[in-house]
C-alpha cells in the first residue's frame, strides 16, 4: 500500500537549518529545495557526494539518471529520512525534518494486486487522515469535511468516474492518479514522485505528466519527480537534477542533456542523440553498480 508522507527520521543528521530570506517583489523566490555539498552514504558506500543542486519554488523537477544511481536516495534525503554524510539540505527553507507537514510524497511502488479491495476514495482519504486508517472517523463536521475534500482531490486528478471502485481493478494510470490525489490531500507546497510514470504506456503516462504539469501550474506545487524515461514529460519540465558518476548536475533539460554536460558528468564519453521522433537517448552509460537489483530494461533511454 502506498505511504503518505510525514515519515519519521532516523538517525543524526549533518542537515543544518538555513536561514533563508523572505521572498519579496523583485526578488527571486527562494529554492523549493536546495542541496549544497552534499553526500550521502549508505551500506558504507558513497550513493552521492559533492551534489550541489536545486528546485526553484513552483518548478516541475525531473530527477534523471541510471539504475541504482540513487534518485530515490535524493528524495528520501529531501524528506529528511536519511542522514547526510556532508553538506546539507533545505527544503522549503528549513531542515528537511521541520518542512515535513508541508510535503506530499509519492514512493515508488508496482500496482495493486488485483484482489486489493480498498475503494479509490479510501486511498485517496488516507492521505487526509492516514494515522486513523482502520478506524472509523468520528461524525459531524470533521466527516463531512473530509468527504469533501476527499471528492475535491478525486475531481482535481480526473478520477470522479471510477474512484468508487476497488483500486486493485483498476488501470495503473488510474491508481496513480488516485495515489498523486492522495500526496496531494494536505496542500503540500513539495511535491516529491518517485517514478510514478513507471508501468504505464505511454498515452497513460502523457496523461499522467499532464496532469502533475497541471497541479505545478495551477496550484503553485514545486514537483519532483523521479523519472526513468524523460520523453514523455520532457516539453512540461523547467529543470531536471541529472544524477551519474556519484554526483549530480541540475539545470533546464537543453543544458543538461547534452553530450558535453554528461560525459562531465559521467566522466567518459556519452553522446546525446535526437530520434526522428524527437525522443532523446543517451549513448554510451557506463554500467551501472552491480549492487541493485535491475527492474528496467536496461535501454539507453533517459
Ligand atoms: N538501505 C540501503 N542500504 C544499503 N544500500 C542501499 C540502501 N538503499 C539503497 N541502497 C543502494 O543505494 C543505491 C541507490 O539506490 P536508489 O534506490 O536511490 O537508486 P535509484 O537511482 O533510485 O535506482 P532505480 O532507478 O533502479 O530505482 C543503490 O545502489 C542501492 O542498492
Amino acid at each position: 500500500m502506498a505511504a503518505v508522507a510525514h515519515p519519521r527520521t532516523d538517525g543524526a543528521s549533518a542537515e543544518v537549518d538555513a536561514a533563508v530570506a523572505p521572498v519579496s517583489a523583485g526578488r527571486p523566490a527562494a529554492p523549493a529545495v536546495m542541496f549544497e555539498g552534499a553526500a550521502v552514504r549508505l551500506g558504507g558506500r558513497m550513493v552521492w557526494s559533492g551534489v550541489n543542486v536545486e528546485a526553484g519554488a513552483g518548478e516541475f523537477v525531473a530527477i534523471l539518471g541510471p539504475n541504482g544511481v540513487g534518485k530515490s536516495t535524493l528524495l528520501k534525503a529531501a524528506l529528511g529520512l536519511l542522514p547526510l554524510a556532508a553538506g546539507r539540505v533545505v527544503v522549503l527553507g528549513r531542515h528537511p525534518g521541520r518542512a515535513r507537514t508541508e510535503v506530499g510524497y509519492l514512493p515508488q511502488r508496482r500496482s495493486f494486486d488485483p484482489s486489493v479491495r480498498i475503494r479509490g476514495l479510501d486511498i485517496v482519504r488516507l492521505g487526509l487522515d492516514g494515522h486513523r486508517w482502520g478506524l472509523p472517523l468520528p461524525g459531524g463536521d470533521r466527516a463531512r469535511t473530509a468527504r469533501r475534500r476527499v471528492a475535491e482531490l478525486v475531481e482535481q486528478v480526473g478520477a470522479t468516474g471510477y474512484a468508487h471502485q476497488p483500486i486493485g481493478r483498476l488501470s495503473g494510470g488510474e491508481q496513480q492518479r488516485l495515489l498523486i490525489a492522495q500526496a496531494l490531500a494536505r496542500r503540500p507546497r513539495l511535491l516529491l514522485l518517485d517514478e510514478p510514470l513507471d508501468s504505464l504506456d505511454p498515452p497513460n503516462a502523457a496523461s499522467v505528466a499532464t496532469l502533475i504539469r497541471t497541479i505545478c501550474q495551477t496550484a503553485g506545487v514545486t514537483v519532483l519527480m523521479v523519472a526513468h524515461d524523460v520523453n514523455p514529460i520532457l516539453s512540461s519540465l523547467d529543470r531536471v537534477i541529472y544524477l551519474a558518476g556519484g554526483g549530480a548536475v541540475s539545470g533546464p533539460p537543453a543544458e543538461v542533456i547534452t553530450s558535453a554536460t554528461l560525459s562531465r558528468l559521467y566522466q567518459a564519453p556519452i553522446e546525446v542523440l535526437t530520434t526522428s521522433d524527437g525522443r532523446l537517448v543517451v549513448v554510451g552509460q557506463p554500467e551501472p553498480p552491480a549492487v541493485h537489483a535491475d527492474r528496467h530494461d536496461g535501454t539507453g533511454h533517459l
